[in-house]
């Protein structure tokens, strides 16, 4: 599946990771309509015949008071409603191509609603994520909610295993699991995760977080995303395990978040019931592909 079409129009790309969760960034400001195809999008991911990547993301001209609108397509060319390590490297990609050094903050509509990250001075990006969607319905799944329809600790059989499962939505869905053991002898993610991503309890499929607790202050984490399979980071992931994680009363409201690639910084703050999400987001690459 050769990506390199010959002689055909050339798009300018950057290349952005955050804690290795990487992605093809696009500079679809002076249109609405997205530059790539789902199609174009998934050949890029590839990583033997394309750049290689997580997702595309595409920097839009915003809308409803918004700086910009991001859209992201998984690299398996399925189109998901946020992405949390793609819009610190979006306010990072944004920020660059508006020739800003100073810290500066956007508001960035998405399919999950405005999201707000910040350039600090310190070099990372505090997102203001929002509220998590905690309405079993509405993330969505079909497993037992309890009065207030939450979806806490749910039973799910999979790969032969009874499993506790509490689903949380930023917006795109997660289903978290506490384990006491994350090394591949006992989980072996590229099994078990297709498994838990396709499974009939979850009508969109979803994104599944297995989570350590190393203390109240320190969770660690293994992912497999929906449409991207095992990546070094979610930061979607990262807020609904943080919020999934105080339900079941193994965590306060502020902590870290080890995953595979490095550490975010995660609150669930009291006073309004919002997220925010603070880590890095770097710039790897530039360049220009030929187009199929
Ligand atoms: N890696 C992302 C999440 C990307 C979308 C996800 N694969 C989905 O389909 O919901 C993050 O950092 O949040």
């Amino acid at each position: 599946r050769p990506m390199m079409g010959a002689g055909g129009s050339q798009l300018a790309f950057s290349k952005y990771h955050g804690i290795g969760n990487d992605f093809i960034l696009v500079d679809n400001r002076a249109s609405r309509e997205l530059l790539l195809t789902p199609a174009q999008a998934e050949r890029m991911c590839d990583r033997n015949f394309g750049i290689g990547g997580d997702g595309v993301i595409f920097a839009l001209p915003g809308e409803d008071g918004a700086d910009y609108a991001m859209r992201i397509i998984n690299s398996d060319g399925s189109e998901p409603e946020m992405c949390g390590n793609g819009i610190r490297c979006m306010a990072k990609f944004v920020a660059a191509l508006e020739g800003r050094a100073t810290s500066h903050t956007y508001t960035i509509s998405t399919r999950a609603g405005p999201i707000i990250p910040a350039l600090t001075a310190d070099g990372l990006v505090a997102v203001d994520m929002g509220r998590p969607i905690l309405d079993g319905a509405k993330v969505p799944t079909t497993l037992p909610a309890d009065a207030s329809g939450r979806v806490i600790g749910a039973p799910l059989d999979v790969a032969g295993r009874r499993w506790a499962v509490t689903c949380v939505s930023m917006g795109n869905p997660h289903a978290i699991v506490f384990v006491d053991s994350l090394d591949e002898s006992s989980l072996p993610l590229s099994t078990i995760g297709p498994l838990f991503e396709k499974h009939a309890a979850f009508p969109a499929r979803t994104n599944t977080e297995f989570v350590k607790v190393l203390s109240r202050t320190h969770l660690q984490m293994r992912v497999w995303e929906r449409g991207a399979g095992a990546t070094l980071a979610c930061g979607t992931g990262a807020c609904a395990l943080l919020v999934a994680a105080v339900l079941n009363g193994l965590a306060e409201r502020r902590a870290t978040v080890s995953l595979p690639g490095g550490d975010l910084e995660i609150e669930w703050r009291e006073s309004d019931g919002k997220i925010t999400m603070t880590g890095p987001a770097e710039l790897a690459y530039t360049g220009h592909v030929a187009l199929d």
